[in-house]
């Protein structure tokens, strides 16, 4: 090994800028060959930008700035609701509007859902947002079920001392704070615990900070060149799937020796699954499973509470409103039993009503690839074979048809089933069959993080209109430091 590290530095340089030479002529013939497919068949108009990175860096830099929405709206007025590009090597069609959404969403197999090659590395190539048929629906159903409301109701008491005792004990005698920071240890500390069964014991830390790179890759150029963002990411999951691989091992004896049941957490459901052959699954299956889910369900929650608490730094009405709500319900459990109670859940009407006005604005997934397995077509435009399309919220969320004055935080259009919003034009959560199996448990980690905080302390962000970015989901860019106020009148708190 000493052998061959010392005999890298040398040619390293060379072989940087003889790979490079190599990927910019692939990717100038590759272009050249869209072009001529494209002129000779009815592509969608727009642009492939420049050779192999097509218009990536605008786009990511749209994503640092806050203007993804601005993006794809410059797009659309110049050439219309179907438009191409070309992102991170892959030429792609952006789909917009409620036809296109019902278009994606309901999409037989000609468009599956295999990710951009950094991301499809990271999750892994059985992860579900890579794998199609019989076996995707295996993956997905054993998803469902363990997350199914019936389920978290089970949960609902651990679930609610997870979130305080994590929560307070982090903001305990504190003056000020960084809530993304917070917030992103509270929702792994949920997850890690209650879906995959790591209690005490086990290096939560270590595997947080591992993930935490590996996902940092999900967007990098997917180069594995020494010092980029994502060969680091590789090396990261290289190291959870080795810890995940020794959970999945004590797991298995635990559940062979009696110890555990078969749908105690996500992994043991995942052990006891079997295919239509009556085969479990392999462990690579679970483990890229596995990391799939921790990212599902950590960063989109933890940035929908981060951005949460910004607006309610910045809005004293609803602020108020949703202060009142929750004082009310933690009155009533300290004259009961002092148990949070699914009930209690239900009560938090107006704080989710003002969470789901908040995924309108800013989805924490604003969007996601599929890839076209034939040739398709949609609106009078061809889509070729082996091209990439994408879905995008903004478009209908912000669609004044839709939503009346579209810029304006109003929790109330949620009001009522007279309020309904028309299919496919609301979907934080995605649509059809792909659509998010953890809505439910997000819905109660978001609530009750939110429920804790505001009935134990008063916050003040520290940064006047700090501004957000996208990593890739919508943070507040400095990490949303706050100063705490504890609340005084300690019948309130819970
Ligand atoms: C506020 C929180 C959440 C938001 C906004 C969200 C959003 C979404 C969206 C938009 C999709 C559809 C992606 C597509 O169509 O390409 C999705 C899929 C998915 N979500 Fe969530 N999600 C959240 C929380 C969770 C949680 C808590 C879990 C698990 C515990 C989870 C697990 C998944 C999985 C596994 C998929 C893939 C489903 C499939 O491909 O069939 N998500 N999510």
């Amino acid at each position: 090994m000493e052998f061959l590290t010392n005999l890298v530095p040398p040619n390293f340089e060379f072989q940087v800028q003889y790979l490079a030479i190599i990927l910019i002529t692939v990717g100038i013939l590759y272009i050249g060959y869209l072009k001529i497919k494209a002129s000779s068949s009815s592509i969608p108009p727009g642009s492939l930008g420049f050779p192999l990175i097509g218009e990536t860096i605008s786009f990511l830099m749209a994503q640092k700035q806050d203007k993804s929405k601005q993006w794809f709206e410059i797009r659309v007025q110049k050439y219309g609701p179907v438009f191409k590009t070309s992102l991170v090597g892959s030429p792609i069609v952006v789909l917009t509007g409620q036809a296109a959404n019902k278009f994606i969403f309901s999409a037989n197999d000609a468009i599956a859902g295999n990710q951009m090659l950094s991301t499809a590395t990271i999750f892994g190539k059985y992860s579900i947002f890579e794998v199609e048929g019989s076996r995707r629906k295996l993956i997905k159903s054993a998803m469902m079920n363990f997350l199914k409301p019936e389920s978290i109701q089970k949960i609902i008491v651990e679930m609610d001392s997870i979130v305080k005792k994590y929560l307070l004990k982090e903001l305990e005698g504190k003056e000020s704070v960084q809530f993304v920071p917070l917030i992103k240890k509270v929702t792994f500390k949920v997850t890690s615990t209650l879906l995959f069964g790591l209690h005490e014991g086990w290096d939560k830390e270590k595997l947080f900070e591992d993930l935490t790179i590996a996902f940092r890759g999900l967007w990098a150029i997917p180069l594995r060149i020494p010092g980029t963002k994502f060969r680091k990411a590789c090396q990261a999951r290289d190291r959870v799937c080795k810890t995940l691989s020794k959970l999945i091992k004590t797991r298995k004896e635990d559940m062979e020796e009696g110890k555990m049941g078969s749908q105690q957490d996500m992994i043991s459901t995942f052990l006891s699954l079997r295919d239509e052959e009556g085969k479990p699954l392999l462990e690579e299956e679970i483990i890229d499973n596995l990391i799939t889910l921790i990212f599902a369900s950590q960063d989109t929650s933890s940035c929908l509470v981060c951005l949460f608490f910004q607006y309610l730094g910045r809005d004293t009405n609803v602020y108020n409103k949703v202060l009142e709500e929750h004082k009310e319900i933690a009155k009533t459990r300290v004259e009961s039993d002092g148990k949070l109670k699914w009930s209690e859940m239900q009560s938090m009407k107006y704080t989710w009503k003002a969470v789901q006005e908040l995924m309108r604005l800013k989805p924490p997934l604003s969007g996601n690839f599929r890839y076209v397995t034939r040739d398709i077509s949609f609106g009078g435009y061809d889509i070729p074979k082996g091209w990439r399309i994408l879905w995008v919220a903004f478009p209908t969320h912000m669609d004044p048809e839709i939503f009346d004055e579209p810029e304006k935080f109003q929790p109330s259009r949620f009001e009522g089933p007279s309020k309904s919003v028309p299919p496919y034009t609301y979907i934080p959560f995605g649509a059809g069959s792909r659509i998010c199996p953890g809505s439910e448990f997000a819905r109660i980690d978001v609530l009750l993080i939110i429920h804790h905080l505001v009935t134990n302390y008063g916050w003040t962000p520290l940064i006047p209109n700090e501004p957000l970015i996208h990593d890739p989901m919508p943070y507040p860019a400095k990490g949303l430091p706050v100063r705490l106020q504890p609340m005084l009148d300690q019948e309130n708190t819970t």
